[in-house]
């Protein structure tokens, strides 16, 4: 039986972010990312200063904690990290998900394929544009593309990048004109991790969403795409575990 490094386990709460946007999930983190972007909002999950937070998990102690925090209060499941994707073995705690009739969303960033991309839910891909500071692996990301494509998984995928700049933006044209068949969502940067007053930050990232509106407007070639705030972050701010 693995065990899985989890870092946290929270909700009920809405899925912030992007293709199923404001749906009512549970989230498990695991801990360890093979990037390291500029900006990341889960530092804590690669950056050393939560490791003493870090449970070995199995499967069964997952599936009991998850019913500990949410009870019998939802139906669907989002794995986020750092980088699930690095856990070769986590088809066992999805398959244990779907046994429970539990939907499966599943947060990463296209650097590593895992087989069992292919039973989850809800899949977001989220490449890093320049202002993150890493290197896209291309060949990865069209591997994972063209299998998910072949096996009939569009209607489960999708790709979102954070935009933060112009150059940002011109890196997720460039996404769109390589990968025309998967629904792209742009998502508003969060340039201000360390404010600690939510109306303050809601001020800021809603000025930063109206600019990254007016660009998508703007654009000939972004007509197919669906722009948005992280909500979590409008409502609780920088709050971890919301
Ligand atoms: C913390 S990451 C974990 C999953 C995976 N490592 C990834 O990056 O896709 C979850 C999502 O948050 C996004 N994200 C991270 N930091 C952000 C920030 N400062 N502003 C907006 N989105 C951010 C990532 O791009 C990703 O889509
Ligand atoms: N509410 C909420 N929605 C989210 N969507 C993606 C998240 C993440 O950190 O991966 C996240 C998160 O941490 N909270
Ligand atoms: S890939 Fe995701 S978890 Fe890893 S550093 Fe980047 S945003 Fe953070
Ligand atoms: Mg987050």
């Amino acid at each position: 039986m693995s065990k899985f490094p989890i870092l946290e386990i929270f909700g009920p709460t809405i899925q912030g972010e992007g293709m199923v946007v404001g749906r009512k999930t549970m989230f498990i983190r695991t801990a360890g990312c093979d990037y390291q972007c500029s900006w990341c909002d889960s530092a804590f999950t690669w950056d050393g200063s939560a490791k003493e937070e870090i449970e070995m998990l199995t499967t069964e102690q997952i599936m009991d904690r998850l019913k500990e925090v949410g009870k019998d209060r939802f139906d669907h499941v989002t794995i986020s990290g750092g980088n699930p994707a690095l856990l070769q073995n986590l088809n066992q705690l999805i398959d244990a998900l779907h046994a429970c009739d539990l939907n499966v969303a599943l947060e990463t960033q296209g650097s590593r394929w895992q087989p069992w991309f292919l039973t989850i839910d809800d899949l977001t891909i989220s490449p890093k544009p320049p202002s993150s500071k890493m290197q896209t692996d291309w060949e990865m990301l069209d591997k994972i593309i063209a299998s998910l494509t072949e096996e009939n998984r569009l209607s489960h995928l999708s790709l979102k990048v954070v935009v933060f700049d112009q150059e940002d933006l011109d890196y997720a044209t460039y996404i769109h004109a390589r990968y025309p068949e998967v629904s792209l969502f742009l998502q508003v940067g969060n340039d201000d991790l360390s404010e600690i007053d939510p109306e303050q930050l809601a001020h800021h990232l809603l000025s930063k969403y109206e600019w990254l509106i007016d660009q998508v407007m703007l654009s000939n070639t972004l007509n197919a795409v669906r722009v948005l705030p992280q909500v979590h972050a409008l409502v609780w701010g920088n709050k971890r575990g919301v």
